[in-house]
């Protein structure tokens, strides 16, 4: 027998004041599917009793451990968007899913979690002789650098290539006059005006290079996506899921 969908999926949004916690109002608000059952941000927390089936989060770390701490507490499941967390919040996410199902993704959008995949292979199939360097570009009030997305782009290319990403990860090149070796993978970050996320993986060899790059120009998208990875995530027991496993398989 298939899953029965409740009529109306009740969410609890933290991070309700930010820019894509209002982008995820506004998109529920014209949809009968989804209802608003409370908010959280910086000065106000959930209600501890109030009713919801699924919780989500795009804010900040310190507001991401209570949330996390709410949704296990009542057994909730979590949708995660907020990035630059650190390792042990990071160690507290897992522990969590070992009881409630969490979704977490540095990027909510179709696109970029297609373009982790094809950036793979393509680190993959043209070796180490194309050099790898990732580009990314944000408006001015983002806090963490690099990106949560360039640090995942990171990864899929370390796991693609056998790298060992903590080696392999260059942030800085004013230190060390050297040239770089194959086995790096290069950060930068441009932060400015209102650019809504863009992402860019740089294969460069000799002669030639390839590009592959994603940019956001609504906030609708992260908002979409986090709403389906909720719906998805409601049919699922506990453990943590990336959205690309949740939307592309
Ligand atoms: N995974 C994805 O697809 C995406 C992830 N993101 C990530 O989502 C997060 C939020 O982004 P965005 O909406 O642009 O951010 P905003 O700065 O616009 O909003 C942040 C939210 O978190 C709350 N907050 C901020 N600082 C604190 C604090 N110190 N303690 C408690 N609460 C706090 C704010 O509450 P208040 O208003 O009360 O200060 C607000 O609700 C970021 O980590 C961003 O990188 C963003 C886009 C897509
Ligand atoms: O802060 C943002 O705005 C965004 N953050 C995410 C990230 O850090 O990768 C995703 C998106 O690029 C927008």
């Amino acid at each position: 027998m298939g899953y029965a969908w409740p009529m109306s999926i009740e969410v609890l949004l933290s991070g309700a004041t930010g820019t894509i916690g209002r982008a995820l109002i506004a998109f529920m608000d014209g949809e009968e599917h989804y209802r608003l059952a409370g908010t959280a941000s910086r000065d106000r927390f959930f209600e501890p009793d109030v009713d919801a089936d699924v919780v989500i989060d795009f804010s900040h770390p310190s507001l991401l451990e209570k949330t996390l701490a709410f949704a296990h507490r009542r057994r909730l499941p979590l949708v995660i968007g907020t990035t630059g967390l650190s390792a042990e919040l990071a160690g507290h996410i897992k522990q969590a899913a070992a009881d409630i199902p969490i979704c977490q993704a540095a990027n909510f959008s179709i696109g970029v979690n297609l373009l982790m995949r094809l950036a793979g292979q393509a680190a993959a199939i043209l070796g180490e002789d194309f050099d790898l360097e990732i580009t990314e570009v944000h408006h001015r009030r983002k806090i963490d650098a690099p990106s949560g997305t360039a640090l995942a782009l990171g990864a899929t290319l370390a796991k693609a290539r056998g790298l060992d990403i903590d080696e392999a990860s260059v942030f800085d090149r004013t230190r060390h006059r050297i040239p770089r070796s194959k086995h790096e993978i290069g950060y930068q970050s441009i932060r400015g005006g209102d650019v809504v996320g863009e992402h860019t993986v740089h294969l460069l060899g000799d002669g030639e290079r390839l590009e592959l790059t994603h940019r956001a120009s609504r906030r609708e998208v992260f908002a979409q996506g986090a709403l389906l990875a909720a719906r998805k995530l409601m049919q699922r027991s506990a453990g943590l899921v990336d959205f690309a496993d949740l939307v592309l398989d």
